[in-house]
């Protein structure tokens, strides 16, 4: 049968963010890019054809990351000593800046995306740099490497150094040119509608924005709710619109299903209900919730209210694009929400957490995150023999290689059904 690759191993994945479905020395059948099924003894029909046998190694889903800026990949882990707004205008406005010259992109871009590679993300939604010629470097760049994405030319032309303001309307030019490039031209890499966030935008240019998303059909990612500071901005720049989400909504930068708030630290039931009714997604961020001292979303809330929620890194307000990294610290925050609020509610388990890192944010992309039927194959496979001598359950074994593991116990990747490492 043409196009079906077997695949032997542990399987472990979830279909919903309470329980896992493990599978031991189970099969994953795939036809070209899509799972067709998963078994725990090899159907009939599929007995002739080979079989690629991992043998006791995990076969998980891979990873995505909701939220990371590309042009803060060499800021990991330095400037963390300051908030949201210092933290922009001395470390990270400077450093993006340097991406007028598409050289230093094509530098950092190659170094990131295998990186990310390395790492097991497979899909990741990307703010670029304002620089119209290095996001292409970054398109062209993501392209190579092999895993999915959603990339931004970020917009902003106001409250910024000069040196990054845009002319409103060049700004919109470059847009729709990237727009136009890269809609069609790589299978797996896609433009995203990315202004900064409310202060650094202009009513014209949230405007046209909002325009250029609904004329081509696209997706939209920004910042929400992050620091009390940028909320108390915000209010002062639209006195007259009724919370900082509704300033988004109001120029149709809430398109359903569709639209990405990083952070939401601080969204109340409002902004909540609003997020809600949009089908907006939230990509919660924990390294940068403490690194840059923004405080703790509410995850756990969020998720069991039904909002649709996945995990971000954030490099460079987070230091680490490790998706596994970013899951301990997201169930380490949500501790000590908990404990905050004198153990009200629950914090988030290993299958939560996993959920949020494969198929919740996943389903911002569509089918992927998941070995369910007709799911995206995106997948890694784990050799996670270094870790332990124990006699573990399956989810024992994912548990501490999130925990304990790296990037080498990634031994191979596969994005929509081909090998990539
Ligand atoms: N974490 C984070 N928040 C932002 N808000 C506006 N820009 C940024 C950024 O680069 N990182």
């Amino acid at each position: 049968m043409k196009g079906l690759k077997i695949l032997k191993g542990n399987i472990i994945f979830t279909k919903d963010p309470n329980s896992f479905v493990t599978l031991e020395n189970g099969y994953i059948v795939v036809k070209d890019s899509k799972v067709l099924g998963t078994y725990s003894s090899l159907p009939e029909e599929f007995k002739n054809l080979e079989i690629i046998d991992y043998k006791d190694k995990l076969i998980i889903p891979g990873f995505v990351d909701l939220h990371a800026h590309a042009p803060q990949f060499e800021n990991r882990g330095i400037g963390l000593d300051r908030e949201l707004i210092p933290w922009l205008e001395t470390y990270t406005f400077v450093e993006e800046d340097k991406f007028k010259d598409t050289d230093y992109a094509k530098d950092v871009y190659s170094r990131l995306a295998n990186s990310l590679k390395e790492n097991g993300t497979t899909s990741v939604v990307l703010f670029s740099s304002i620089h119209k010629e290095s996001t292409k470097v970054l398109f062209d760049t993501m392209h190579k490497v092999g895993i999915s994405g959603f990339i931004g030319k970020v917009n902003m032309d106001r409250n910024c150094p000069d040196y990054l303001k845009e002319d409103t309307s060049k700004s919109i030019e470059d847009t729709i040119e990237l727009v136009k490039e890269y809609s069609k031209k790589y299978p797996l890499v896609k433009p995203i509608i990315t202004p900064r966030f409310i202060p650094t935008c202009s009513d014209e240019i949230l405007l046209k924005l909002g325009e250029i998303t609904t004329e081509y059909d696209l997706k939209v990612q920004s910042h929400l709710s992050e620091n009390k500071s940028e909320i108390d901005w915000v209010s002062k720049l639209h006195p007259n619109t009724n919370g900082y989400g509704m300033v988004y909504d109001k120029f149709g930068l809430f398109k359903p299903q569709s639209t990405i708030m990083a952070h939401c630290v601080y969204s109340d039931k409002d902004e909540i209900n609003l997020l809600k009714e949009k089908g907006v997604f939230v990509a919660h961020c924990p390294g940068s919730n403490t690194n840059l001292s923004s405080g703790i979303a509410p995850i756990k809330e969020m998720m069991d209210s039904g909002l649709n929620v996945g995990l971000g890194s954030d490099i460079s307000g987070g230091h680490d694009l490790s998706m596994t990294k970013v899951m301990v610290l997201a169930v380490q925050l949500s501790k000590m929400k908990w404990l905050e609020n004198n153990r009200k509610g629950s914090f988030l388990s290993t299958s939560n957490v996993f959920y949020l890192a494969t198929k919740g944010g996943g389903s911002f992309f569509g089918d992927i995150g998941s070995f369910e039927r007709n799911y995206d194959f995106d997948a890694l496979i784990i050799d996670d023999s270094n870790l332990t001598n124990l006699d573990l359950s399956l989810e024992e074994r994912l548990q501490k290689f999130i925990y304990i593991g790296d990037d080498r116990n990634i031994v191979n990747i596969y994005v929509k059904g081909s090998k990539i490492k």
